[in-house]
């Protein structure tokens, strides 16, 4: 038998715990493709003030008739400029050294709300190798719940048969710069429809190289 050797990974913590400012627990971890559950990412606190903070913004981009109506994602988003307040800078700068990116690579806090029926189709996000952007590709994600979600709403990884329940704090981590692009492929999720209550997430794409 050939014993394959694993592929490297940019997620580089061993062990429980990924001390930042805060310290972060590993909870559940699939090697290849690597997917991460986190918990203790944000305080109850850093989670109601990027809601808070966020609301705002999305009713403000509707007065300015940017509704979104697409098919693939039902939710409303918003993104935050880089280093927008100090709670952005302190997140982004946890979130770099969780990721182990240098923030230069970092897009805009992105914000997602669903409501009841409101979904996130299953996608990769990482863009076609055809497309100009792919040029400096998304490589990694993390995806950080902002609130508990009554029912519905999780994260799946249908072709690996993972199901992540949202968690207010927690976070889900994944990657896809492998050179076997059939890994990349594994890394296809949804946001499951949410069925009461509302679901909140914070996500964070990191780039192959520098974009800010
Ligand atoms: O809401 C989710 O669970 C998934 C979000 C997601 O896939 C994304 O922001 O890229
Ligand atoms: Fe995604």
């Amino acid at each position: 038998m050939i014993m394959e050797k694993k592929e490297q990974t940019i997620f580089a913590h061993a062990g429980s715990k990924i001390n930042t400012d805060r310290e972060i627990d590993i909870i559940t971890r699939v090697e290849e493709p690597l997917i991460v559950v986190l918990d203790n990412v944000l305080s109850n606190e850093e989670c109601d003030e990027l809601i808070r903070l966020s609301i705002n913004k999305m009713q403000r981009s509707k007065i300015g008739s940017t509704h979104d109506v697409n098919e693939l994602r039902t939710s409303s988003s918003m993104f935050f400029e880089e280093s927008e307040n100090e709670l952005i800078a302190k997140v982004e700068k946890r979130v770099s050294s969780i990721m182990n990116i240098p923030i230069e690579h970092a897009e805009g806090l992105q914000i997602l709300r669903y409501t009841p029926g409101q979904e996130y189709k299953a996608h990769y996000d990482y863009f076609s190798s055809s497309s100009t952007i792919a040029k400096n590709n998304r490589i990694s994600t993390l995806i950080m719940y902002l609130n508990d979600v009554e029912q519905g709403g999780e994260t799946l990884f249908p072709k690996l048969n993972l199901s992540v329940t949202p968690k207010k704090g927690m976070a889900v981590y994944f990657e896809y710069f492998y050179n076997d692009t059939d890994l990349n492929e594994l890394t296809l999720h949804a946001g499951a429809p949410v069925i009461t209550g509302e679901k909140w997430v914070a996500t964070q794409w990191m780039r192959k190289q520098k974009i800010r």
